[in-house]
């Protein structure tokens, strides 16, 4: 099948037509989209890898569209903003079925559509033998908010996150315990049954839906500062604590009782789930600090709060939970 056979195939999947009205003057198809843009623009980019953020014999294609939509929006939402625009480059080795292109659009569409945000253009090329990589542009609006950043944690703020943690890194730890799950729809949370435990993790490292909505109501509700949990909350809370130059100052009890108790415990046991709570990567929950007494309520997405920023001490910036540097450290790509 030529390129041109492959995006008549494509383009068409991401219905733009539906979104016509709504910024999009020029939809994919030609040299370039052409968007309206009312204020600054949020942009951002994240891509995955074959082999390095997924796995054929875990993850379909669909999961791989799901996945690389959230890890994008979410960074949008981690600014205070709402997703506006998508654009997906895929290099593909042209072994690569047509079916799993065609999958991997329908689960890009999937998440464009559930954050109601247009896909405007991409583009394809092809990889030498074995590689697979999808590369995702977001754009996003601020709606008029000021943006929120990582630097702005102030002592006396209480830290906050919204979405689960651990369930990702939980999941793909079940996986390399040779566990494999391969339920087709999403599985209801489940805190007293192991397998179905294991499953609903399983299934949320394969197709993440983290809390993106919140993001605008964390900067309304103001938020001093705000990231998105891509590699851990031990690593992401120390990127806001050094950028703040500040102590995240965890509360071990809360994050035991309200993360590792539930599904992950059950699956994992204590020690095992513990861990993947504190560095377990490809979460895309929202961590957040706000002024004592200004946490969002918000029933959809819960902000559960799980510590409080205090003054850096000799040690400098750091992220402590229950008074001690935890020995986790997350996910680094190039840490080996
Ligand atoms: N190759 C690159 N060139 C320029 N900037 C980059 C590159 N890779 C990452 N960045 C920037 O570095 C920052 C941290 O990136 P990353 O750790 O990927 O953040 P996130 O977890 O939010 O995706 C971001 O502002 C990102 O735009
Ligand atoms: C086969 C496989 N091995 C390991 C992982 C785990 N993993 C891959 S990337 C990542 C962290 C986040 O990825 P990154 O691309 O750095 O996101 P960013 O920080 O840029 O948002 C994790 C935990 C995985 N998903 N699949
Ligand atoms: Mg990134």
């Amino acid at each position: 099948m030529s390129e041109s056979d492959l995006l008549s195939r494509i383009i068409p999947m991401f219905g733009v037509s539906a979104f016509a009205g709504q910024g999009v003057v020029v939809p994919p198809g030609d040299d370039a989209a052409v968007v309206t843009a009312r204020d600054s623009v949020v942009v951002t980019t994240d891509s995955m890898v074959r082999g390095r953020d997924w796995r054929d014999d875990w993850s379909t294609g669909h999961d791989v569209g799901i996945k690389v939509v959230a890890q994008n929006v979410s960074d949008v939402a981690a600014m205070g903003a709402v997703p506006t625009g998508l654009l997906v480059s895929v290099a593909a080795d042209p072994e690569t079925s047509l079916d799993w292109v065609i999958d991997l659009t329908r689960g890009i569409a999937f998440g464009a559509e559930d954050a109601r945000c247009p896909v405007v253009g991409g583009d394809l090329s092809s990889a030498p033998a074995g590689v697979v990589i999808v590369a995702v542009t977001a754009f996003g609006d601020l709606e008029g908010r000021s943006p929120v950043l990582r630097s702005g944690a102030r002592p006396g703020d209480v830290v906050a996150v919204a979405g689960d943690l651990g369930w990702s890194g939980a999941g793909l730890r079940l996986y390399e315990l040779g566990l494999v799950d391969t339920t087709p729809s999403r599985p209801a949370r489940d805190h007293t049954d192991r397998e179905k435990a294991v499953s609903v993790l399983q299934w949320y490292h394969r197709s993440p839906r983290p809390p993106w909505e919140s993001g605008p109501v964390a900067a309304d509700g103001g938020a001093t500062s705000m990231i998105d949990i891509s590699d851990g909350l031990v690593r992401d809370g120390g990127r806001i604590a050094t950028a703040s130059g500040v102590e995240l100052a965890l509360d071990e009890q809360a994050l035991r009782e309200h993360f590792l108790a539930g599904p992950i415990e059950l699956a994992l046991g204590a020690e095992d789930g513990w861990r993947q709570v504190l560095a377990g990567g490809e979460e895309h929950s929202l961590l957040a600090t706000f002024p004592e007494g200004s946490v969002p309520v918000d029933e959809r997405a819960p902000w559960t709060v799980i510590g409080r920023v205090v003054e850096a001490g000799p040690e400098g910036p750091r992220l402590t939970v229950g008074g001690a540097v935890p020995s986790v450290t997350g996910w680094d790509h190039f840490a080996g």
